[in-house]
């Protein structure tokens, strides 16, 4: 209930939420359990909200504690596997001297009806809309599929040798398992030899192709990318404003055994001593492209967290535009499925930027399924590579700089 009233009334990340809401819970199941009950509400709200507006005289109001209730009851039972006596016993103790007869009520009368939930999840109208309008009806209807089930897990590897699970191959250096082990247990964790990483989330650093060179990863943490780039072979320095996800990115480092230099600054105050050869925006967005993953996304991209973000990632383009040397690279991304942070964005940058020019990926850049557009940008979709159980949504551009 607590990460529930996080996420929608406060509008906090659910992975944030989690310690503080979580705090009474001492063992890790425990924990593991409220988050898979809240991840899952997440990913069923507006048909659990159907189905309780269906059984009560009134619509009980968006806040009430009963309407939390009887979705946390409702998904265990019928996403979760809970038996419905266990579920309802849960949660009855949250509505003690209360609304406890209309919620046993109300998941009774549900419960002996027989309902379920539609196999094909109702995407909430905040992105719904959105999506609709930027992408068509397809698009919208890939997006509502991908919700049902948590995504596959991928892998990018340091060295497409190195020790790793077996997987399907996306790319030399990228595996993808389907219901796999926890991830410390599975082959390659301890060594270091790959980390968890969407085959989309890939591309960005793909696109700047091998060392050396000096290589500056902006918006680093946890440094998904920063890896790629060492591993690719560059000098590579990583930036990242905040300090508990600097930690990750170090933690990361340490485990791949990959160098980079980690500098903690915010890149709007801060300046490179010259300029890099190569130059990575993974720039912070809305991260509605990664909704599979993190369902709570589908509540908190409202349209002002969107204008917010492009305002921001238009600051820090403009800003480090100066810092790529002529004739080098810059790759701008963002893990979000709205226009305004990947191709609006794209636009006003090289309007505003005369000295830089899109540079198409070659054949062969690109894994196999992954499309480039006709002006010469990568968009992920939901829907790309479906046959292979899809991939985050991206919006990834190169751009190089002009020689002087
Ligand atoms: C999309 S995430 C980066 C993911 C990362 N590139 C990876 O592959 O693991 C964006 C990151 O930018 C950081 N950030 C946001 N504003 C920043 C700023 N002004 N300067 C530096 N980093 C910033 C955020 O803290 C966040 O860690």
């Amino acid at each position: 209930m607590r990460l529930l009233d996080a996420v929608l009334r406060r509008g906090d990340p659910l992975e944030a939420a989690l310690p503080a809401a979580t705090r009474d819970l001492r063992e890790a199941n425990d924990r593991g359990l409220a988050h898979a009950i809240a991840a899952e509400t997440l990913r069923r709200l507006p048909d659990l909200d159907a189905l309780i507006d269906s059984a009560t005289r009134q619509p009980l109001p968006e806040d009430a504690k009963a309407r939390t209730a009887l979705r946390i009851a409702l998904v265990q039972t019928l996403a979760l596997g809970t038996p419905p006596h266990a579920a309802i016993a849960t949660v009855l103790p949250l509505v003690d001297g209360g609304p406890r007869k209309l919620v046993h009520g109300v998941f009774g009368a549900l419960t002996r009806a027989g309902v379920a939930l539609p196999a094909v999840p109702t995407l909430p109208a905040i992105v719904g809309d959105r999506w609709r309008e930027a992408w068509g009806e397809e698009v919208a209807q890939a997006a509502a599929q991908a919700i049902a089930a948590p995504p596959p897990l991928d892998l990018t590897l340091a060295d497409p040798d190195g020790l790793a699970p077996e997987g399907v191959v996306l790319a030399p250096d990228q595996r993808r398992l389907v219901d796999p082990a926890p991830v410390t247990q599975l082959p390659g964790y301890a060594e270091g030899s790959w980390w968890v990483q969407d085959v989309a989330a890939s591309l960005p650093a793909r696109l700047l192709g091998r060392g050396p060179g000096a290589a500056l990863d902006l918006c680093a943490a946890p440094g998904g990318k920063s890896m790629q780039l060492a591993a690719a072979g560059w000098d590579v320095t990583a930036l990242e404003i905040s300090p508990s996800r600097a930690a990750r990115l170090h933690e990361n480092l340490a485990r791949t055994r990959l160098p980079a230099k980690v500098v903690i600054a915010d890149a709007l105050d801060w300046s490179p001593a010259a300029p890099v050869d190569a130059l990575l925006i993974d720039a912070p967005c809305s991260a509605t492209g990664i909704f599979r993953r993190h369902p709570d996304v589908l509540y908190r991209a409202h349209a002002g967290v969107v204008a917010e973000m492009a305002v921001l990632q238009a600051r820090l383009l403009d800003r480090a535009a100066a810092w790529v040397r002529p004739g080098g690279a810059l790759v701008y991304a963002t893990c979000s499925l709205e226009p305004a942070e990947g191709e609006e964005q794209l636009a006003r940058f090289l309007s505003a930027h005369a000295d830089y020019r899109i540079d198409s990926p070659q054949a062969g850049e690109l894994p196999e399924g992954i499309t480039l557009h006709a002006d010469g940008y990568v968009r992920t979709l939901p829907g790309t590579l479906a046959d292979a159980g899809g991939c985050d949504g991206f919006f990834i551009v190169r751009l190089v700089r002009a020689s002087a």
